[in-house]
């Protein structure tokens, strides 16, 4: 089962399911996370797309058939029913980092709406139709336990660290307001999988449907683009089986950190900074802000810091970094910078904060990530990508009053990996007006 299903699960699970050896064994039931919109576009098509690989030279076109059958969130029923079969094995999500519906502190946002709701009518009725996907891990586990379905895994495919353990206690947190005794039989039936995924993977737009059907000759309501390159590192345990999917390229390990900690600082960390700040410079995508020298050279500080405190060797980081280059430069993936905008309260605290704590804790401050802090700040003020947050009102309100003032309340709001100093609040200040003095110049030329 995989739960929030879009363009990434498209280009990356379902691409390894559809390439392991066994894959004729296994299907994916996919459940969209809130809207219906990609059940509807894929249920009259079977569940099948097409991938588009775009390669610097080229399209290659693959109808990828892992995906057996796409509900919307709303279908309680199909939901519920799957958890209670044992031949369910695996619960895959992407649903964003927002989805997992923490609060600043790490735990679960019990006072959220959405959240206080889902645990209302669970312990009113455990097949109630819930929202968020916590309450519908633990409506289904309910449900599998009832059935006597046995054991599963839980396997999230979101950009976050320790993705595994993250989503285990918010549906722990979640379940112990709802049914205190299913935590025993979570104890012993489900397995909390981690993993690292990795592949840029763009929203569809008209030029996809339109070149499926000039290259391929049918028309295909949701094509997804994607590039060459993929990555997924997995740990943990899978009782009820998985497919063979070391065969089609998965790594397996016991411990996914340090991979998570490479690709999430030094990929999406640089993502971040350049959706932030190269918005405000005038740009569209990654592969325009690449090739602007000054922003080039702002991702490069931003890798000479974070590259300095992973947990691989100094080849290892050139030889990633050297293929970021590649990726981003891709020519043919456009990848929007004002979608990786979004959700930046969710994105910041773990792609930035942590190596610019490492530099103030060595008594550093260095451009690389406080230019990236000052480039939020800046967004949130109304510069460079519109604001989609799922904390919006929250942080556009910190973001109020001058970038000082701004930097300070919203250090504070995140939970202050990061503390706010005097130093450190000069320097994001000085940082921000450097981006300023660039704003728009991209679009003037
Ligand atoms: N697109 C990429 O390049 C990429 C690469 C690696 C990892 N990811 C991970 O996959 C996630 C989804 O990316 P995508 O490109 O498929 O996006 P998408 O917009 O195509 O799909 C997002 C899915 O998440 C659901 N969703 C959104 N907010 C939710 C919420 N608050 N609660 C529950 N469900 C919610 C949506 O309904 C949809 O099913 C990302 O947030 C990221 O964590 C994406
Ligand atoms: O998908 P998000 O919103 O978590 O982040 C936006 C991008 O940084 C991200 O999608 C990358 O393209 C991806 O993580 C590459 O594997």
């Amino acid at each position: 089962m995989h739960l929030g299903i879009g363009n990434f699960t498209r280009a990356h699970q379902a691409w390894y399911t559809e390439h392991a050896p066994d894959a004729d064994d296994w299907g994916i039931a996919a459940f969209t996370g809130r809207r219906p919109d990609t059940a509807d576009a894929l249920a009259p098509q079977d569940g099948l797309y097409t991938l588009i690989t775009r390669n610097a030279e080229g399209d290659s076109f693959e109808v990828i058939s892992s995906i057996s059958a796409v509900h919307p969130a709303s279908d309680t029923e199909a939901f519920l029913g799957y958890l209670r079969d044992p031949r369910t094995a695996i619960i895959t999500t992407t649903v964003t980092e927002a989805g997992y519906m923490r609060g600043a502190d790490g735990h679960l946002a019990l006072g959220q709406p959405d959240v206080a709701a889902d645990i209302q009518a669970l312990a009113a009725d455990p097949t109630a139709t819930v929202t968020t996907t916590p309450g519908k891990v633990v409506g289904g586990l309910l449900a599998r336990r009832a059935a006597g379905a046995g054991a599963l895994t839980v396997l999230p495919c979101d950009n976050l660290p320790d993705n595994g353990p993250t989503f285990r206690a918010v549906v722990e947190e979640l379940a112990a307001q709802v049914d205190p005794t299913l935590q025993q039989w979570m104890e012993d039936n489900v397995s909390w999988a981690t993993s690292m995924v990795d592949r840029i993977t763009p929203a569809t737009t008209d030029a996809e449907r339109e070149a499926v059907a000039a290259a391929e000759g049918y028309d295909d309501a949701s094509p997804v683009p994607t590039e060459p390159f993929s990555e997924w590192v997995v740990a943990g345990e899978f009782p009820a089986g998985r497919p063979a999917w070391e065969q089609a390229g998965v790594t397996v390990v016991d411990d996914v950190y340090p991979f998570e900690q490479r690709k999430l600082w030094m990929l999406n960390g640089s993502h971040s900074l350049m959706a932030y700040a190269a918005t405000i410079v005038g740009h569209e995508t990654v592969a325009d802000a690449m090739a602007d020298p000054t922003v080039r050279g702002w991702v490069e500080d931003w890798w000479d810091v974070a590259g300095a405190h992973l947990q691989v060797d100094a080849d290892d980081v050139r030889a990633y970094r050297a293929a970021l280059v590649d990726r981003f430069e891709n020519p043919r993936v456009r990848h929007l910078l004002a979608q990786i905008a979004a959700d930046g309260s969710q994105k910041i605290p773990v792609r930035i904060l942590p190596a610019l704590r490492l530099e103030r804790a060595a008594g550093r401050l260095p451009d690389g990530p406080v230019r990236a802090l000052a480039a939020w700040v800046l967004h949130l003020q109304g510069h460079g990508a519109p604001v989609k947050d799922a904390r919006q009102d929250d942080v556009v309100a910190a973001a109020q009053g001058t970038v000082a003032e701004a930097t300070t309340r919203l250090l504070e709001m995140l939970g202050a990996d990061v503390l706010p100093d005097d130093e450190l609040i000069a320097a994001v200040a000085a940082r921000a007006e450097e981006i300023l003095a660039l704003e728009g110049s991209a679009t003037q030329s």
